[in-house]
């Protein structure tokens, strides 16, 4: 029996809720958790110290690793995926490796015997399963998710090779702060039917000589959201999608996330989203195509202090358009 209390790494641990079942299903989330031998209630503890969130202790240190910056509390950060979860690998861990000031404290897929889930499980992320279908009659309702990812405490959802429609609840809970990785430069190549290894066979029978990752902000329509970052990489004439997919990688959200949970960034994001991919468009270039080690040191680079000091840190939720 896989265990049945989950750690999610910061203070919270999710068990089977010693609360009768009538008084905790007006009280708190009714989740349907994977890692549990059957869905049954149970209920997110927080840590019985009140300041459990832990604050990032360190600055930008000179070898650049930690990217919080003293007294900017950790984000909470739920990843959606349906597949291997590569992204979602990517993500969690930059997290554990201090370079994004953030947790991972669920993750959420319709497919509970994923890659993503099965790293979850085994990293002790709570599993939960999102929506109900034939296939994984285990499911949450809308209503579920979003009491557990309240009860979470989330600030940030990821998608991160998620394959059903977020639907409008979810969007409206979390405005400008559900933001998904799409693997072409849109609005190129996007919208119902283009995901995983179809956008890369889709960009190279197109014939063209550019694609990359976007990452944008999530509306109740496939792709349209504004766009926050874009990474552009080069088509190679006898290019399989396989080795497309491995040139679009899964650098792009990690570096946004860790400008988005430390102190550089963050309200009027929008704003400076144009400097931001000009700057990330540059800090690839100079990586990839002249062999510079670390870019952001490179004269040519507009310093990412310089760029965080137009704009000032926002409670999450709070970026505008
Ligand atoms: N409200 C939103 N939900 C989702 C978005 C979004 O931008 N807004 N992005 C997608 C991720 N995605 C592209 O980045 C994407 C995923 C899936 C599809 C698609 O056509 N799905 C099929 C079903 C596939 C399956 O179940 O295996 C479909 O809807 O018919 C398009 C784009 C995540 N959600
Ligand atoms: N439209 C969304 C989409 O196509 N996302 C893409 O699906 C793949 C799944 O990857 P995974 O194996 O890491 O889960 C990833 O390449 C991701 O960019």
């Amino acid at each position: 029996m896989e265990a049945a209390v989950a750690s999610t790494g910061s203070g919270l641990r999710c068990s089977p809720n010693p609360m009768p079942k009538q008084q905790h299903e007006r009280r708190s989330a009714r989740v349907g958790f994977v890692s549990q031998p059957r869905p049954h209630a149970v209920r997110c503890e927080r840590s019985p110290h009140p300041d459990a969130r832990a604050y990032a202790a360190v600055g930008v240190g000179a070898k650049g690793g930690e990217a919080g910056g003293v007294g900017v509390e950790r984000k909470r950060l739920a990843v959606f995926v349906s597949g291997g979860g590569s992204n979602f690998r990517a993500i969690h861990n930059a997290a554990l490796g201090g370079e994004v000031n953030a947790d991972v404290v669920a993750l959420v897929t319709d497919k509970p015997g994923c890659g993503g889930a099965e790293h979850a499980r085994g990293n002790g992320i709570p599993v939960v399963v999102f929506p109900k279908s034939k296939s994984a009659p285990e499911g949450v309702s809308t209503d579920e998710l979003l009491n557990a990812l309240r009860e979470l405490r989330v600030d940030f959802v990821l998608l991160a090779g998620y394959l059903k429609l977020i639907p409008v609840e979810l969007v409206q809970e979390y405005p400008k702060s559900i933001l998904n990785i799409h693997p072409s430069l849109l609005p190129a190549f996007g919208g119902k039917g283009y995901y995983g290894l179809k956008v890369h066979k889709a960009v190279i029978a197109s014939g063209a000589r550019y694609s990359g990752p976007t990452v944008h902000f999530v509306d109740e329509h496939y792709d349209t959201g504004s766009t926050l970052a874009q990474r552009v990489v080069p088509v190679l004439a006898n290019d399989t999608p396989e080795q497309l997919a491995a040139r679009v990688l899964h650098e792009l959200l990690p570096y946004v996330m860790t400008e988005l949970c430390g102190e550089k960034m963050v309200s009027h994001l929008l704003e400076a989203r144009q400097t931001l991919t000009s700057t990330l468009n540059s800090w690839y270039y100079l990586k990839d195509c002249c062999a510079v080690e670390n870019p952001l040191k490179h004269d040519s680079m507009p310093s990412i202090s310089n760029l965080s000091r137009s704009i000032k840190i926002a409670a999450p939720g709070s970026i505008s358009t």
